[in-house]
């Protein structure tokens, strides 16, 4: 087991820096995800941890230990892709077992090490079949399972499910967790997908084009977004962001009035959650956009001058398209966010 430290750690290829002054610190036994849109150089970073990239600047330390020139194979650190990559001549038990060959682990324990990796993923009845006879869930748990086998210091995880559909997906992320909590190694997890990042992780880290935006807890992220990358990037639908003039205790845009800190004046974005939003009050008045029913939350987008803004109504919520409506926000969960996109108060 380990941490993990990246101390002003610079990715460039070329004149595009891909990873700009990275400082890190992954815990011992800690979930750390990894959560930004495409190109915000996730897999960079981890490539970087796993020795597939060298940095161009700064350091990687794998507990005390110097990484930087240390070769992949070298690092005691496992990785799972979102190609499962299993042998498909093998079978599931030699596929499991071949990390153990590589690094020459004693062969009398072999059996024993691949039958428990193969147990904790629910694969023990499998271990003769070959990939190809395997379901695309029960193949991702042999590339887990191959993964845990050896029992590495870290494990690292690029979208290793993003190949599978919605419900398996699900059901995978239980099973990582669980897996990580009964084995303690410290893993890093890649993913674009919030829901994966906020329910596997002990803390997620939010990049956007090379620079970390913030570090957190799943709910602190959610509760307290540095910036309006952070509060538009999390949540579904994410955060409202309505441009508007601070002054005097009060912030107003287009059909949008509600009380703000008196010490912010100007270009102010305000930032309201779509479940703080309630039907009937007198903080936003404008018309039915959209009304989108999903069984337990009917979906509302009320149209102002200058936006759409999305609000989550009760499941019997139903109005006409284009009637006049008032909503009412919960100033008590208001966010307030300068000209440079950064927190500026909590009203
Ligand atoms: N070998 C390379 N040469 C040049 N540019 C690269 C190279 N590898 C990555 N990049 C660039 O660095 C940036 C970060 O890439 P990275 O793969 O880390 O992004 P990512 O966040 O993992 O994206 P995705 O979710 O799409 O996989 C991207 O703009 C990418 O085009």
């Amino acid at each position: 087991m380990a941490s993990i430290l990246l101390k002003n750690v610079v990715k460039s290829f070329g004149t595009f820096v891909g990873v700009q002054d990275m400082n890190l610190d992954v815990v011992d036994e800690e979930f750390l995800v990894l959560l930004g849109p495409s190109g915000c150089g996730k897999t960079t970073t981890m490539r970087m941890i796993a020795g597939l990239e060298h940095p161009t600047e700064g350091e990687i330390r794998i507990g005390d230990a110097l990484m930087n020139d240390i070769d992949a194979r070298d690092r005691d650190v496992a990785m799972v892709f979102q190609g499962y990559a299993l042998y498909p001549n093998m079978s599931i038990y030699e596929n499991i077992r071949f990390p153990l060959r590589m690094r020459q682990v004693p062969k009398a324990k072999h059996d024993d090490l691949i039958r428990r990796a193969a147990e904790m993923v629910e694969l023990g009845p499998f271990l003769d079949r070959k990939p190809g006879a395997l379901s695309g869930g029960q193949r991702q748990r042999a590339a887990l399972a191959r993964a845990i086998v050896r029992q590495p210091q870290v494990f690292l995880m690029d979208e290793p499910l993003s190949n599978l559909d919605a419900k398996l997906r699900a059901s995978m992320r239980v099973q990582i967790k669980h897996m990580q909590r009964e084995l303690k190694v410290t893993t890093v997890y890649v993913t674009h997908d919030q829901i994966e990042a906020m329910t596997l992780a002990d803390r997620i880290v939010i990049m956007n084009k090379g620079v970390i935006q913030q570090i957190g807890t799943p709910d602190d992220i959610y509760s307290n977004p540095a910036n309006t990358f952070v509060a538009g990037f999390i949540g579904s639908p994410p955060m409202n962001l309505i441009a508007g003039t601070a002054q005097s205790g009060t912030f107003s845009s287009a059909g949008v009035r509600v009380p703000c800190p008196a010490n912010l004046s100007g270009n102010i974005t305000l930032g309201i959650r779509p479940e703080d939003c309630q039907i009937g009050g007198d903080n936003l008045q404008g018309q039915v956009y959209g009304v989108e029913p999903t069984g337990d939350i009917t979906y509302l987008t009320v149209r102002t001058a200058n936006k759409n803004i999305e609000i989550k109504a009760g499941r019997e919520f139903r109005a006409p398209i284009d009637s006049a409506i008032s909503v009412g926000f919960d100033t008590s969960r208001l966010y307030f966010f300068g000209e440079d996109g950064s927190r500026v108060g909590v009203n």
